[in-house]
């Protein structure tokens, strides 16, 4: 498995010949923002999380995308049955725990969730992957307190109690499962003053994982095309909001050059 601008580059060109479907139960902070990154790479999202109608979205999607941001009891139910569908038709569910370890609703939820989702990808910053191994780690919300190498050793224990690939975001973002530990430097630090980049991540780890099977790679990838596309876009803009406004631009317009030019990446 190897991570190169040609891996990445054929990820995108299938995602935009294909436009997989990508089922999010999302926050409200950032449904707006993580539908339009996934349309600017090339996919196609549907945010829907009413009891009622999750198994049939699921039944339609390429992936699903769980994100505890906004939690509440209804939502709960709404996760639940949709990761059940998922896993009985065998579609990769991806698992944002924001702010985990900051309420114990957060805590709970999202140990319940990760029992029964059988997760393909798990991505946090450090924080929270520290809190989702160590029940008495506390955060102080969805912001990360530590850098993402304090997180390593937790994304391990995850990634193999999970058996699934953890990705621990921050200014390296580091991809780890049982076997590899894939390392990306791209990215800027003016990212995490734009709320809901992190999630953003999660959602388009959704869309590389419905066209890549090799989940690993998928989940490098997508951390790849956030920090080339951050860096990018951080040349073009004077603080957040106009950041906010060039990622979308950026990752629309990113093409195979891009990756080439500003690819950092090592494989243990
Ligand atoms: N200090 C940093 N330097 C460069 N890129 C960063 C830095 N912190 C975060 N990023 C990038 O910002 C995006 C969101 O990550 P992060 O801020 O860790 O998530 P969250 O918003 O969930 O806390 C990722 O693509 C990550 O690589
Ligand atoms: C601030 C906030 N509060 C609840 S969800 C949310 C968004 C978090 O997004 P991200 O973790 O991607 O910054
Ligand atoms: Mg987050």
């Amino acid at each position: 498995m190897q991570v190169t601008p040609q891996s990445i580059w054929s990820d995108i060109v299938k995602i935009r010949e294909q436009f997989p479907l990508i089922h999010n139960i999302t926050n409200y902070v950032v449904m707006n923002n993580t539908a339009n990154a996934l349309l600017a790479l090339g996919a196609s999202p549907a945010m829907a999380h009413a009891e009622d109608e999750v198994a049939e979205m699921v039944n339609i999607a390429n992936a699903l995308v769980i994100n505890i941001g906004t939690l509440s009891p209804h939502w709960i139910s709404g996760m639940e049955k949709a990761i059940l569908k998922a896993r009985e038709l065998y579609k990769p569910i991806v698992i944002d725990p924001v702010a985990c370890g900051a309420t114990a609703l957060r805590s709970t939820t999202m140990q319940t969730l990760l029992q029964l989702a059988n997760p393909s990808v798990i991505r946090g910053n450090a924080s929270e992957i520290k809190a989702l191994v160590s029940a008495n780690i506390k955060t102080r919300g969805a912001d990360s307190s530590e850098c993402s190498d304090a997180a390593i050793e937790d994304a391990l224990q995850l990634a193999q109690t999970y058996q699934c690939t953890v990705v621990v975001s921050g200014a390296t973002d580091y991809i780890i499962d049982n076997k590899d530990v894939t390392k990306i430097y791209n990215g800027h630090p003016m990212m995490t003053k734009v709320t809901g980049l992190g999630c953003t991540a999660t959602a388009l780890i959704g869309a590389f994982v419905s066209v890549n099977s090799d989940i690993h790679q998928a989940a490098s990838h997508a951390m790849a095309v956030m920090g080339i596309a951050g860096e990018i876009a951080v040349k073009k803009s004077v603080g957040p909001g106009t950041l906010q406004l060039h990622f979308l631009d950026t990752l629309y317009q990113l093409d195979a050059q891009q990756l080439m030019n500003y690819l950092k990446v090592e494989a243990v």
